[in-house]
């Protein structure tokens, strides 16, 4: 009886966690290897869109701008240490080095506070942020008489410190490498002036400081990874894994300030760019044809097609539903209306297909207009779709140009 029971409720639990385990989500890879997989785009900016390089920028100067502040906190706190340690002797040299330090870290502060997106200068402020540090220790090295050097409590850890503070940063694996082996130098030279260089203690701090810097390697590629997925996350629609609405928008105010930016470079004026608004016809008859997942699949093979007709430096978007844009950059109104006629003709012809590959025919209705370099983004976007709208009325599967804008 009571081995009966028994029996019955080890079955039951069986049954329990095998129910556990089949409402388990499936994985879609073990997370190391899907961390491992973005080595690619962690290792160097190379494979980095325009756009993500600006949303990484702004992602940079924040830490810039705590860690510089931090920086220019702790340095003149360390002169309270230096009073209490130092012989007074030596006291001046570490603080004509540090008043540089903190001088330099204001600066390095300010650019950074008004680079807002300036890429470049970003970057700069960041290793900015890493080599004042290692100077300042690198002068006290030099300065300092070799015997006076056991003196300095705690200057030791000052390569450490910019080691670890690499994992802070959003940087590629090759950025931190360089920064790294910039440290692993310093290290070094420490060692040649104190004399611990090809010694076990050395030998020992050197292993020490390298071992940091890989780990700080490893943060810096799940940082960067993390940081890569949520940005595409944001800005990318996940059917056609083109730039979504927002991502649009911003995109076109930056592409504007570029052409004001360019404006005086050339006697021509500033790159005129276009946009093209695009709807599928009759879309909502593929859906109740053929089924929803089959009207997806046209969807990704219209995104496709439109990257396909268009160059690398154009921008295609899913605007919404089965609504697109593309913004063809350096083309004026007239261009862009046979680029628009062009893509027009390759949807009517292109052979989409559904499930048992039968085909599906499509076309599309274009509104085209010129993106104003001084107006809101938003009025061009507008015009665009009131040109669509005309192509709709006027019998779909047609190209129509936007009114031209009075002049003023
Ligand atoms: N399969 C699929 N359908 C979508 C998606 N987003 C919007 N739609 C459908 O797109 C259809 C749009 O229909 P309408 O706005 O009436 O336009 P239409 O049928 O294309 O007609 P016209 O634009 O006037 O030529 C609707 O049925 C939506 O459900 C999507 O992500 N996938």
């Amino acid at each position: 009886m009571l081995v009966g029971k028994l029996k019955l409720k080890r079955d039951s639990e069986r049954r329990t966690r095998l129910l556990d385990r089949l409402a388990e989500p499936p994985e879609a890879g073990h997370e190391l290897f899907v961390g491992f997989s973005s080595l690619r785009d962690t290792f160097s900016r190379h494979h980095h869109s325009r756009d993500f390089s600006f949303a990484h920028a702004r992602y940079l100067r924040s830490r810039v701008l705590a860690l510089g502040i931090i920086f220019a906190i702790l340095s003149p706190l360390w002169i309270v240490v230096d009073a209490l340690v130092l012989p007074t002797e030596l006291l001046k040299y570490t603080l004509v080095g540090r008043v540089v330090l903190i001088l330099g870290l204001v600066a390095v502060l300010l650019l950074a506070l008004y680079s807002q997106e300036r890429i470049r200068r970003i970057r700069l402020c960041a290793g900015m942020l890493l080599a004042l540090p290692a100077a300042f220790y690198t002068l006290i090295l030099v300065m300092l008489p070799p015997h006076e050097l056991h003196n300095l409590v705690g200057y030791g850890f000052i390569p450490f410190l910019l080691v670890a503070s690499l994992s802070v940063f959003p940087f590629t694996i090759l950025e931190s490498l360089f920064a790294g082996i910039a440290m692993l130098a310093l290290q070094v030279f420490s060692q040649m002036v104190d004399g611990s260089w090809l010694t076990g203690r050395g030998a020992e701090a050197f292993w020490l400081l390298s071992s940091l810097l890989v780990v700080s390697m490893a943060a810096n590629h799940f940082q960067l990874s993390l940081l890569l997925r949520l940005y595409r996350q944001a800005t990318h629609d996940p059917l056609t894994g083109l730039f979504n609405r927002g991502a649009l928008e911003e995109h076109l105010a930056k592409i504007q300030a570029w052409q004001r930016d360019t404006e005086g470079l050339d006697s021509a004026g500033s790159v005129p760019c276009s946009l093209l608004m695009l709807d599928i016809d009759h879309f909502k008859q593929i859906n109740d044809t053929y089924g929803h997942s089959v009207g997806d699949g046209v969807l990704c093979q219209f995104a496709e097609l439109l990257i396909g007709q268009t160059r690398k430096h154009d921008c295609t978007a899913r605007y919404g539903g089965e609504e697109f844009v593309v913004l063809l950059l350096g083309s004026g109104q007239a261009r862009a209306m046979e680029v628009a006629d062009r893509i027009r003709f390759a949807v009517e012809t292109f052979e989409f297909r559904d499930r048992e590959r039968q085909r599906i025919s499509i076309t599309t209705s274009i509104g085209v207009t010129q993106l104003m370099q001084d107006e809101p983004a938003q009025e061009a976007l507008k015009r665009a779709d009131e040109a669509l709208y005309r192509a709709k009325h006027a019998g779909r599967n047609r190209v129509i140009a936007a009114a031209p804008l009075s002049p003023g």
